[in-house]
């Protein structure tokens, strides 16, 4: 078999559902906006603010590595400031070879300056709008779609799903709630989800990254979640043998085809896996359930879309088979309508992996 480069990973069409808009910034953009608002940062030097970020989050737990996000959520409090995050997050993706994606933030946090909720996702879905543009321009086209995500310790989970119906038809394709999920049980937002259900809406909840089955069982039997953030915690319901058998729940997630949305290296910072060689992700891949792989944290990772492949590539000996059904069971699993992801699929997808796959 021949090995797969890091270059050829890059350049192949991949599609990416988890992504937080304030956890994927330029260390670079930080520093300038944190000069221009008076915000004090660890460091100044864009590399080792870089490195700051990754060690910071490297703390084992999902409440310390949450504490960084205090340093990009207070340099995104104006709508220019928004509109160029988001603006370069697209850029980022698109110079990956990320075609499809799907990005997320909580609105609830960019009010300091006083900017309503529409004004803030006025301001993303611009930025979203003007890199996609640009992306194009550059030859590398990627489709951005705008998820909402209401904090899961708050209270404002009815207020943001409606504010994500409002945008429904001008780039918002989903709702998510998120935050530290111990204590915070995902039917605390039981009303966001029936209102999102009776509106047609699609949406995936934040279960199963440091809290077990319980949580993953809330979100789909009772929130009605189309798919799971994480979710990683699933092997919980897997016993190991040849062959593993799976308990109620992990059949009904694997029979009813709910997507997994994996993030490997964000895992291992968070404790919810010991390495990547030793992430679930294998087991669940050998097994069939829907898998798809994600960064999660670009900036708190100091990852990528393809780093998180080359790192599997490395970890379990994949090819571009493997790479090809995780993309396409990402873009089976997005938001946007039924025939939009069949183009993608059939038009950019396929045909590239299937120059490598022979
Ligand atoms: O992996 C995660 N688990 C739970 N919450 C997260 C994770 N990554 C980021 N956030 C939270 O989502 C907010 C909106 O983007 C971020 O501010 C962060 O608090
Ligand atoms: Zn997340």
């Amino acid at each position: 078999m021949v090995a797969i480069s890091y270059e050829d990973i890059v350049k192949v069409p991949k599609a990416l559902l988890h992504d937080h808009l304030d956890g994927g910034l330029r260390p670079a953009t930080i520093v300038e906006l944190a000069a221009e608002v008076g915000h004090e940062l660890p460091t100044t030097d864009p590399a080792a603010l870089g490195v700051w970020f990754t060690e910071a989050a490297n703390s084992g737990s999902l409440e310390r590595y949450l504490e960084t996000f205090a340093h990009t959520v207070a340099v995104m409090q104006t709508p220019a400031a928004l509109r160029r995050v988001a603006r370069e997050c697209a850029l980022d993706l698109a110079a990956d070879g990320v075609v499809y994606a799907e990005v997320r933030f909580a609105p609830e946090q960019h009010l300091e300056q006083n900017l309503t909720l529409d004004e803030v996702v006025d301001a993303v879905v611009t930025g979203f709008r003007e890199g996609s543009a640009l992306a194009a321009e550059a030859g590398t086209p990627i489709r951005i779609g705008t998820l909402l995500t209401a904090m899961r310790h708050a209270a404002r989970s009815q207020e943001i799903a409606e504010l994500a119906v409002r945008h429904r038809d001008t780039g918002v394709v989903g709702f998510d709630i998120a935050g530290a999920e111990a204590g915070f049980p995902p039917t605390r937002h039981l009303d966001a989800f029936e209102y999102l259900q009776r509106e047609n809406f699609h949406f995936t909840i934040h279960a199963g990254e440091a809290f077990g089955l319980p949580s993953i069982w809330q979100a789909i039997q009772w929130c009605g979640a189309d798919r799971l953030g994480h979710g990683v915690r699933i092997v919980d319901d897997i016993t190991p043998g040849n062959p593993p058998v799976l308990g109620r729940l992990a059949a009904y997630v694997r029979d009813k085809r709910i997507p997994l949305e994996l993030c490997p290296s964000s895992n291992v910072q968070t404790g919810a896996a010991a390495s990547i060689a030793d992430h679930p992700i294998g087991l669940l891949r050998d097994l069939r359930f829907r898998v798809t792989v994600n960064t999660d944290n670009r900036l708190m990772s100091g990852t990528s879309m393809s780093r998180e492949m080359a790192l599997l590539v490395e970890a379990f000996g994949y090819g571009w088979k493997e790479l090809q059904w995780f993309t396409i069971n990402a873009m089976k699993s997005a938001f946007i309508p039924f025939d939009e992801r069949l183009r993608i699929i059939d038009e950019v997808i396929k045909p590239a992996y299937a120059e490598l796959i022979g």
